[in-house]
């Protein structure tokens, strides 16, 4: 095992009880520090509003360890906004910040990211889906944990046992199958020093925003693989921690979605090779059988990417001078 991935697994991958929250409170107001939760969410009005009242009621009302909960609402059809709104949260919509940059191609879930650095404000930021069920509060906490107790630590990966839903019912492991099928592989041929991150596509991790403004965001479902690779090489690999929160829930999409995600991650790591790649084509087909034939849907799995924030912060939009 590569020297980086063994002090990864053996010195600083810790559990969601190792830190009381209160001490955490205690540590936050002592170095000064400000905390933003942000949920992505696109279509998440069944799941996002007890999301949003756990996290307000554990971390703002009984434990004041969070200064703020935004939504970045993504181009959702259904109630997202307003539900979240409803629980507490400061909902965003994508498209209403830094308008005059316009709008990525195949943004998604990467550009949501990218712009909630441009409306929140806490020196330490916490990402979660707005997809999860049964969510633990104990999350926050337990990404916080490293941060506000080392200052050597600069990003924080949730780590957890994923059970899959299936039709037979809920199977207590065989989710994350990106994550295994894919990501796992990818960084043990190609990263090596990343090989000991166990979810490194999971949702939820927590990190400092002076370095999450240094680096590019990728469009869609490339931003976590983007995100591991760009922040470690800038900050080093002994910047990352990774924190046990215990189990996760979430709702999962289909085989083919997932295979359209996968092909947005591949892309990612093949932008990010050390030395460069060839060009890779960024369609993917996919087949549907029907009756008497097979279709082929072609689709776009290439990615785009956002500069890293303080570059855009230096540059202040045309109205703004
Ligand atoms: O265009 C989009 C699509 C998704 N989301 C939100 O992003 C989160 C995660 O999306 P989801 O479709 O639930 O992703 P998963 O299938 O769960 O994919 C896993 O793997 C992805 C690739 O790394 C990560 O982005 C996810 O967080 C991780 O849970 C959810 O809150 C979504 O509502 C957006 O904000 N905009
Ligand atoms: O994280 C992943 O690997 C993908 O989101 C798929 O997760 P799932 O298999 O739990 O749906």
């Amino acid at each position: 095992m590569h020297t980086d991935a063994a002090a990864l697994l053996a010195r600083r991958t810790g559990a969601v009880g190792d830190h009381d929250p209160a001490t955490l409170l205690a540590e936050k107001r002592r170095q000064g520090l400000t905390v933003s939760v942000v949920l992505p969410a696109r279509d998440e009005a069944d799941t996002v509003g007890t999301i949003v009242t756990t996290l307000r009621r554990a971390w703002q009302e009984e434990v004041p360890l969070v200064d703020e909960v935004v939504v970045v609402d993504s181009d959702s059809v259904d109630d997202t906004a307003a539900v979240a709104a409803a629980a507490g949260a400061r909902v965003v919509a994508v498209d209403a910040v830094l308008p005059h940059l316009g709008r990525l191609p195949g943004g998604g879930k990467g550009e949501a990211l990218w712009k909630s650095l441009a409306v929140t404000s806490g020196d330490l930021l916490v990402f979660m889906d707005a997809d999860l069920v049964d969510v633990d509060p104990g999350y926050v906490p337990g990404l916080l944990g490293p941060l506000l107790t080392d200052p050597t630590v600069g990003y924080v990966k949730g780590v957890y046992d994923r059970p899959l839903a299936t039709t037979e019912g809920l199977v207590p492991t065989g989710g994350g199958r990106v994550t295994e099928l894919l990501a796992r592989p990818l960084l043990n041929a190609l990263w090596p020093e990343l090989a000991g991150v166990i979810q490194p596509l999971g949702g939820e991790y927590a990190g400092r925003r002076h370095l999450l403004e240094q680096v590019p965001f990728v469009s869609g479902y490339g931003v976590e693989f983007g995100l591991l690779v760009d922040l470690t090489r800038l900050a080093g690999v002994q910047t990352l921690a990774q924190v046990d929160l215990g189990t996760r829930r979430h709702t999962h999409q289909g085989d083919a979605a997932l295979g359209r995600m996968a092909g947005q991650i591949l892309q990612t790591a093949l932008a990010r090779l050390p030395g460069g790649a060839p060009v890779p084509a960024t369609r993917l087909l996919q087949f549907v059988r029907t009756d008497s034939t097979v279709d082929v849907v072609g689709w776009d799995v290439g990615v785009h990417e956002r500069p890293p924030m303080a570059h855009v912060r230096r540059v202040p939009a045309e109205a703004d001078r």
